[in-house]
């Protein structure tokens, strides 16, 4: 079983996946996390170039969108496919959807195409669920630390494109993309999305 958690910048996310965690350990089921991009040595230093480069070193969109397919086929090879294949829970911090809302929705890279790269890059891998975390940016923006990396450098218009893109992909997956409200305690969200997660879990432990 594949989750993946997902939405714009600072929604909480690392949060809830770590709360979702330690609820997998107390219902007995063995899992891998990782973040995507990273969580591979090639992975993590694709990371760092994609998210960290000094702003001098240009990225085009189309080269930036395959620089994050790199590390999530690199991912999906090392680490995803091999913990799927031996029955483990699977947790990510972000997966595909990610690179097409911000390359594609936001970024103006061809949906399509980001769409054909990404079936390439993950071999068919996909989640059997995801958690779309969704607030208000200005309302994320106030939970996001003070430095900022390439991505959440890029304004207040990017970040609009990103939640709309989000909701659109959400509406056209809805079979595995739930759209969480993130802008509640802590607890709160964190209850949906176990409630969620325990059917599907049930029926895997089932099969
Ligand atoms: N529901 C919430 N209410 C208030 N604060 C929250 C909530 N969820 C997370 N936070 C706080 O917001 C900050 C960002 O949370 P977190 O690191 O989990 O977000 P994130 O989505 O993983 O961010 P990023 O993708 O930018 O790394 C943290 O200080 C965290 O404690
Ligand atoms: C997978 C993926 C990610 N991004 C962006 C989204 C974030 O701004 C960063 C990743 O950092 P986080 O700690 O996981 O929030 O990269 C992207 O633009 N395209 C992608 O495919």
């Amino acid at each position: 079983m594949f989750f993946s958690f997902d939405g714009i910048d600072g929604v909480g996310k690392t949060t809830q996946m770590e709360l979702f965690e330690q609820w997998l350990i107390v219902e007995g089921h063995e899992f891998v996390t990782c973040r995507d991009p990273g969580s591979t040595l090639l992975g993590e230093r694709l990371r760092e170039i994609v998210l960290h480069s000094d702003e001098n070193i240009s990225i085009a969109p189309r080269s930036e969108m395959l620089i994050y397919m790199a590390a999530r086929a690199q991912l999906v090879e090392e680490v995803i496919r091999p913990a799927l294949d031996s029955g483990k829970v699977v947790i990510s911090d972000r997966f595909l959807l990610a690179n097409i809302v911000y390359q594609g929705y936001a970024g103006g890279v061809e949906i399509e195409a980001i769409r054909q790269v990404g079936h390439v890059a993950t071999a068919g891998v996909m989640p059997d669920c995801v958690f779309l975390l969704d607030m208000p940016p200005e309302r994320a923006g106030l939970r996001m630390g003070e430095e900022l990396d390439r991505m959440e450098r890029r304004g207040n218009s990017y970040r609009e494109k990103l939640r709309a893109g989000f909701l659109d992909e959400a509406q056209r997956m809805h079979e595995s993309v739930h759209v969480i409200n993130a802008d509640r305690a802590i607890d709160e969200v964190q209850t949906e999305i176990r409630s969620i997660a325990s059917p599907i879990l049930q029926q895997e432990d089932l099969r």
